[in-house]
C-alpha cells in the first residue's frame, strides 16, 4: 500500500507579461497600451503526473504561457476581467481533464499624458506600483454561470497630511499611544470588490465583451469614492474611513456582493524639538516609520435585513 496519497494540486504558468498596443482604427497614432502580468494554473486529472511519473496529461506550462500570449495578440484584452473569462473558457473547454483554472491579471497603470493641452495621442506616464488585479476562479463542473470573480485596486499609496483623528481607543496599564486630533494618515490602498455571478451574468457574456461597461464604470467608481473619502472625510480611524469607502462601492455597484479594503496604517512620528529652546513642532515635521505599522482589513456586504 502506498505511504502517501495527493490531497491537491494545481499548476501553470506565472509572471508572464506582455505590453498590448491598441491601434484606433481611424486613427492608428492614437493609441492605448497594456502592460499586463498574468497567472493561470490549471485544475484537473494530472494525479498520475505527480503519482506515477506519468507527464501523459501535463499540459506543458510553456504551451500555457504561448496560449496567453497569443490570444492576447487576437483578442481584446480590455477589461481584464473579460480576458480572464476567454483564457478560462478556453483552457477548460479545449482539455477534456482540466475542471478548472485559477487565473490572476495584474494590469499596470499607463495614463496619457497633456501635450500643448491635450491628451498625447501615445505617449504615457507610468502611475508606480498602482495595479489592478483581476482574480478568477472557475470549476467547469458548476457551468459558466457560477465562478468567483474579484477585481482589486493594489498599492495605491496615499497621504494626507491633516483631517485624521484618533482617540477614545481601549485603555490598560499597556498604553502609551497619546490621542490626537490631528495626524498623518498614510497608506497603501488594496481594496477589492466581488462580483455577484448570478447578477453579473455567464463567463460566456463576460468573454464576449457584453459586461465591459459595468468593469470598466465600477473600477472607476471605487477608485475615485476611495480617493475622494480618503480626502473629504475627517477621519476618526482608519476602521470607521474603510467601512465608509466599502458602503459607498456597495451602494453604486449592484453587481457587487461583497467589498473587502486592507489598509496598512503607515505611521509618522512626530518630531520632539523641545530639547532645543523648547521649541514647539505644530504638525510640521515628522518621521517616516518604516516598521511597525498598523493593519487593518474588513469585508464588507450589504445589510440582509435591509434588502
Ligand atoms: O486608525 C487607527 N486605528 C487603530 O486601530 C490604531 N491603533 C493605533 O495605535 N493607531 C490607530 N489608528
Amino acid at each position: 500500500m502506498a505511504y502517501s496519497e495527493l490531497a491537491g494540486s494545481t499548476y501553470g504558468k506565472d509572471n508572464v507579461k506582455f505590453l498590448k498596443v491598441k491601434k484606433d482604427k481611424q486613427n492608428p497614432k492614437k493609441q492605448d497600451v497594456m502592460e499586463a502580468t498574468v497567472m493561470v494554473l490549471l485544475k484537473g486529472d494530472f494525479d498520475v503526473s505527480y503519482t506515477k511519473a506519468d507527464n501523459a496529461p501535463i499540459v506543458p506550462t510553456d504551451t500555457v504561457k504561448n496560449t496567453i500570449l497569443l490570444f492576447a495578440k487576437q483578442y481584446d484584452t480590455w477589461p481584464t476581467e473579460k480576458f480572464a473569462a476567454k483564457l478560462a473558457l478556453h483552457f477548460t473547454s479545449k482539455y477534456d481533464h482540466v475542471s478548472g483554472v485559477t487565473i490572476k491579471i495584474y494590469e499596470d497603470r499607463w495614463v496619457k499624458y497633456d501635450v500643448d493641452g491635450k491628451p498625447s495621442l501615445h505617449s504615457f506616464v507610468h502611475q508606480g506600483p498602482e495595479k489592478k488585479v483581476t482574480f478568477l476562479d472557475y470549476d467547469k463542473k458548476h457551468g459558466p454561470s457560477k465562478y468567483f470573480l474579484s477585481s482589486t485596486i493594489k498599492d495605491l499609496t496615499v497621504l494626507k497630511s491633516t483631517n485624521s483623528m484618533f482617540y477614545g481607543y481601549n485603555k490598560c496599564e499597556y498604553t502609551t499611544l497619546k490621542p490626537v486630533t490631528d495626524r498623518i494618515l498614510s497608506t497603501d490602498i488594496f481594496a477589492c470588490w466581488e462580483w455577484n455571478c448570478s447578477k453579473l451574468g455567464c463567463l460566456i457574456s463576460i468573454s464576449e465583451g457584453k459586461k465591459d461597461e459595468i468593469f470598466n464604470s465600477v473600477y472607476t467608481k471605487a477608485r475615485d469614492i476611495t480617493l475622494d473619502i480618503f480626502a473629504k472625510e475627517n477621519s476618526p480611524s482608519v476602521q470607521a474611513t474603510m467601512f465608509n469607502m466599502a458602503t459607498e462601492i456597495l451602494k453604486v455597484a449592484p453587481a457587487v456582493n461583497y467589498v473587502t479594503y486592507e489598509l496598512p496604517n503607515k505611521h509618522y512620528f512626530l518630531f520632539d524639538f523641545k530639547w532645543f529652546k523648547g521649541l514647539e513642532n505644530d504638525n510640521e515635521l515628522f518621521y517616516p516609520s518604516p516598521h511597525p505599522n498598523g493593519l487593518i482589513k474588513c469585508k464588507v456586504g450589504r445589510n440582509s435585513s435591509k434588502l
